[in-house]
């Protein structure tokens, strides 16, 4: 990728020594003719002459109009030169998650089913959630006119989530107790009140979500991936993407389906664990916490399913730390991403991946980022402060406070384009 031409200027004298940057006393700068131009006046309007583009000068940041990133720089720079990785971009969407390709199916089918004459009346949807799920049961409910009924962990969740399901007039239960936790008590009370389960061990909602591979391969134009690496907690996803591949393989628009990964935050890795116990010991657990809170679950719902899945495309799992999934996430928003940490942990997962040489420098590999970096603000905003206990962030990228002046904006400037230029 080419840097775009800049048709810059200097606007300090070229002959005046380079400044050092003082936050106490600024250097004495002369202002060049084409920068004082503070009073409007049309004379002194600083030419600009628009450097011809071409194709060289684009960066190209999605395939057409669709929501795959081709993650060109994080690839080429920090990867090993890799240079087919892409980021499918499935939190660009409705409520900012992968959920709503499931959870429009399943909505769709239950307001069908409501104007069914049924023995057991549905009075609502309900499920248990970390924030994704919730925000688009929310939403699709109340476009449809179906009561929504969420358990959510107190505080266990991002207040940008939290606002979604409440703004959607969702009945919205704040549970003092973890993600399985409110799936247990879902579960039960489904069983008792005509409340339809909204999880994903519904296959309505896979129906969905599978659609994310059909797509990936279409976007391809019927080319297999390598590699597909997806975050794992209840691991419903990475069994709907199994079924979206295979389905296209026995369809005969694809002639093999690629190798999943699946990818787990340390402090909540049962599935990890399982699949390194060679699948001989599945054992539930109580999620620690992680930046990556939507999927902090010890007792995922769908691991039979994910296990299938991971058989049949000689998958692989992998398991980031904090530390690893915040890394990652910090790279990738600094190659022109907003990736949430739980595309961090997937991204973490193919760090670890490459320098195994497991995935190679000309693999085709497709990273699903499962939701909008704007849901997860705060772990951002505490990173580049370098306010994480215990963590080094080593890419933080924190404001620089500068007086409002103009040659303390100079100095610092002058310091920062030293230091880039070097
Ligand atoms: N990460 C999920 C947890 C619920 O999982 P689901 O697969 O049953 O929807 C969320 O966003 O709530």
């Amino acid at each position: 990728m080419a840097t775009p031409t800049s048709a810059t200027r200097s606007t300090r004298s070229s002959t005046a020594p380079p400044p050092a940057a003082s936050s106490t006393s600024a250097t004495t700068w002369t202002r060049s003719r084409a920068s004082r131009a503070p009073t409007g006046a049309t004379s002194s309007t600083p030419e600009f002459v628009l450097p011809e583009i071409d194709s060289d000068h684009i960066v190209s940041l999605f395939e057409g109009n669709s929501n795959l990133f081709w993650a060109e720089r994080l690839g080429r720079e920090h990867l090993g030169g890799m240079n087919d990785l892409w980021v499918k971009q499935c939190g660009i969407s409705h409520t900012g998650s992968f959920k709503d390709l499931g959870m429009t199916a399943l909505v769709s089918q239950v307001n069908r089913l409501r104007r069914a004459p049924l023995s057991r009346p549905i009075n609502g949807v309900g499920c248990a959630s970390t924030g994704d799920t919730s925000a688009a049961l929310s939403a699709y409910c109340a476009a449809a006119g179906i009561p929504a009924i969420v358990f959510l962990p107190a505080d266990r969740i991002s207040l940008q989530q939290l606002i979604q399901p409440i703004a959607n007039g969702a009945t919205v239960l704040s549970l003092d107790t973890d993600f399985d936790g409110c799936m247990r008590l879902i579960r039960e009370v489904t069983a008792e009140l005509p409340i339809y389960l909204a999880n994903s061990l519904n296959s309505l909602r896979l129906e969905g979500q599978k659609t994310a591979a059909i797509e990936i391969l279409q976007q391809f134009n019927w080319q297999v991936p390598d590699w597909v690496i997806i975050p794992g907690g209840n691991l419903g996803n990475i069994y709907a993407f199994y079924k979206g591949f295979e389905m296209c393989r026995a369809l005969g628009l694809v002639d093999r389906v690629p190798r999943l990964v699946c990818a787990q935050a340390a402090n909540a890795n049962p599935l990890y664990r399982y699949y390194k116990s060679g699948w001989t010991d599945f054992q539930s657990l109580v999620a620690g916490t992680t930046f990556a809170s939507a999927i902090q679950i010890g007792d995922p719902v769908s691991i039979d399913r994910a296990v299938v899945a991971l058989k049949a495309t000689d998958g692989i799992v992998e398991e980031a730390t904090e530390e690893e999934l915040m890394d990652a996430t910090a790279l990738a928003d600094l190659t022109g991403m907003f990736a949430c940490p739980h595309t961090g942990v997937a991204l973490a997962a193919l760090f670890k991946l490459r320098d195994q040489g497991i995935i190679g420098t000309n693999d085709r590999t497709v990273v699903v980022s499962t939701a909008h970096g704007l849901k997860f603000t705060q772990s951002k905003i505490d990173y580049h402060d370098k306010n994480i206990k215990d963590m080094l962030c080593q890419y933080a990228n924190p404001p620089i406070s500068v007086k409002p002046d103009f040659g303390s904006v100079m100095d610092v400037l002058q310091k920062k384009l030293n230091v880039l230029g070097s």
